[in-house]
């Protein structure tokens, strides 16, 4: 595990690669013997090369669909033994948790495609618990930021300008009920920067995108930073996902969270439609995407496609009980509704756009 780690920290495996959840015992253990012989000093397989781990993982990753949908149906043809391998599992699963922790804490340099750098970075702001992405091309020095928070737009603006960086974009996933936008302020503050929502969010920007469209930075560098446009309707009709495939990612703002989703309770909200965007738009993304929600209230920075296939509560049910699950979530209203919904409409300032 150490040594899987070591590679992610000097750029020759993805992170996502820590990702990998091992649930076939004997997959897991083959996996673990392997990654013990190529970290030990008197390892046997010498010639160990990136593109025979990622194939592995890739072989674990579909066994492990397998298996989950041998637990939630019965008569699925295909069975896995059961034998004595969960402590190696249990080990395993503990060994991935701990790297990804541990890699997350790391300063670590992405490389895309052709190998130049790029930056995201995550930031938090505590009252509405949102997370704010900011994305930046290194060669042209251009940025693009997703869902800014008012309270949170001078610590960002700082860091946009510590790091020498061009904000042309300020993104927003959809109009949000729980905090008011910093799209307007940072406009003010960098004159080159445009408001982005989307065509069907029913508010004011200087961008509209539709599904399918791109939005994209560092156009003048060797390769653009490129986000695919998603339309995510269910928490709200004009939400949106951006994937960053050069990446292996998605931004679902409240559209899909951390083991759960955005509620459907106001704000033209369906949990009929809500199903749908998720298992079309979100879960129809390779497996080892990962995914980068608008919220996460219990302390969890990212997730996955396949752990959220797997794992999360509320969509690894039918429609039917997903949507009694959303009608009876009985969440209080967000206590800025009243303010923050008003001045989303209008790009988070009353007034000037
Ligand atoms: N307590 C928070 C609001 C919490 C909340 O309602 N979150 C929304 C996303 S922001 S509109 C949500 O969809 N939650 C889903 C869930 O299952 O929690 C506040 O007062 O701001």
């Amino acid at each position: 595990m150490a040594y899987i780690t070591l590679l992610i920290t000097n750029n020759q495996l993805l992170p996502e690669t820590l990702r990998i959840w091992l649930f076939s015992s004997q997959a897991c253990e083959s996996m673990f013997r392997t990654a013990r012989s190529m970290s030990g000093t008197f390892s046997s397989v010498v010639n160990f090369s990136v593109t025979e781990f990622l194939r592995r993982a890739e072989k674990l990753s579909v066994l492990q669909t397998i298996k989950s949908e041998v637990e939630s149906n019965p008569d699925f043809p295909f069975h896995f033994p059961s034998h004595h391998k969960q402590e190696i599992e249990r080990i395993v699963q503990h060994e991935f948790a701990d790297a990804r922790e541990l890699v997350a804490s790391l300063n670590i340099t992405i490389l895309n495609k052709v190998g130049n750098p790029i930056a995201m970075d995550e930031l938090f702001e505590n009252q509405s618990s949102t997370y704010t992405y900011l994305l930046a091309d290194s060669t042209t020095k251009e940025a693009l930021i997703i869902d800014p928070v008012i309270d949170t737009v001078e610590r960002d603006a700082k860091l946009i300008q510590q790091l020498g960086l061009n904000l042309r974009y300020a993104v927003n996933t959809h109009v949000h009920a729980d905090h008011i936008t910093g799209s307007g302020k940072l406009k003010a503050l960098f004159p080159g920067c445009q408001s982005v929502l989307s065509n069907l969010s029913g508010a004011k920007a200087d961008i509209y995108l539709k599904d399918g469209e791109f939005i994209k930075i560092g156009e003048s560098g060797r390769t653009p930073l490129a986000l695919e446009c998603r339309a995510t309707p269910g928490h709200t009709n004009g939400c949106m996902s951006f994937v960053w495939h050069d990446y292996g990612a998605v931004f679902t703002g409240d559209a899909l969270l951390i083991r759960g989703c955005g509620r459907t309770d106001f704000q033209q909200g369906s949990a009929d439609s809500l199903f749908t965007s998720i298992h079309s738009k979100l879960f129809s993304l390779p497996d080892h995407y990962l995914v980068y929600p608008a919220h996460d209230y219990t302390g969890q920075t990212c997730s996955s496609i396949l752990e959220e296939k797997t794992l999360n509560p509320r969509l690894t049910k039918s429609r039917e009980e997903f949507i009694q699950i959303m009608a009876n979530l009985n969440l209080s209203y967000p206590k800025q509704i009243d303010k923050a919904l008003p001045a989303n409409l209008v790009c988070g300032l009353q007034g000037d756009l």
